[in-house]
């Protein structure tokens, strides 16, 4: 039964989730993740008497234009649930990631540039960092050439990070797409991404990085994800 309207038990948090994605939005700009009205923001609103929603960008909508009130509802089907403009080009992706990874509670897209360069080559960016074991638990790994339109990009985002330590995926030949448990962190792993491939990609202009053991990438993964304070 495709869902018309947001159901009033889930308006508060619909709301809630247009002012934090609308919010998170303004961050892609700010780490210059994303030019013009590139990349995308959601989250997953959580419905336990039935099928959960998501918010995320109008799209095509300038940064500058993005507030809680352009935020688009739809449901995991992709459909628009609520709002004035057409939702992210973005969203059967976003959508597809939400219905097959239950854990996951925001969706992020950058073209960002170094992140985007590796994913142009294919090339997983591999784990020299110890930021890059904390964070990623290991390398970030590439995902399948898929068009948009359809829900291959979201497919392909699921057949590689389903089971993988990585929040981040490079989908070839297009940009990073990244996971977490809220947009938040979503967003969070965007800007490290970002990050890794920029230092990865310098250090190997003098010459090639040096691995770190896999018993190190797995203990600062460890404490990184269970001990570290984020606040
Ligand atoms: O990369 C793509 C599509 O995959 C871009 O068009 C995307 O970053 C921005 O599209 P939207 O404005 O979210 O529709």
């Amino acid at each position: 039964m495709p869902i018309t309207e947001v159901p009033a038990h889930l308006r508060a948090a619909v709301d809630a989730a247009k002012e934090k994605v609308a919010a998170l939005h303004a961050e892609l700009p700010r780490w210059e993740l994303v030019v013009w009205t590139a990349g995308n923001v959601s989250e997953r609103v959580s419905n336990p008497d039935g099928d959960d929603l998501l918010v995320i960008k109008p799209s095509g909508v300038a940064y500058d234009d993005i507030t809680p009130g352009s935020m688009v509802v739809c449901d995991l089907e992709g459909n628009l649930v609520e709002g004035d403009r057409s939702p992210s080009s973005d969203t059967a992706a976003h959508a597809y990631v939400y219905t097959h990874m239950p854990e996951v509670g925001g969706v992020v897209h950058t073209h960002s540039t170094y992140a985007t360069a590796w994913a142009a080559r294919a090339e997983e960016i591999p784990c020299v960092l110890t930021m890059m074991a904390d964070e990623f638990g290991g390398p970030v790994p590439v995902g399948p050439f898929a068009i948009i339109g359809d829900d291959s990009i979201g497919r392909g985002i699921v057949e590689t990070l389903s089971g993988h330590r990585s929040p981040a995926v490079l989908m070839r030949n297009h940009g990073p797409f990244t996971i977490g448990k809220d947009a938040r962190a979503a967003v969070k792993a965007a800007v490290m991404v970002e990050e890794v491939a920029r230092t990865v990609h310098v250090s190997r202009q003098l010459g090639e990085p040096l691995p770190i053991a896999q018993e190190h990438v797995d203990s600062l993964y460890a404490r990184y994800q269970n001990v570290y304070g984020q606040h």
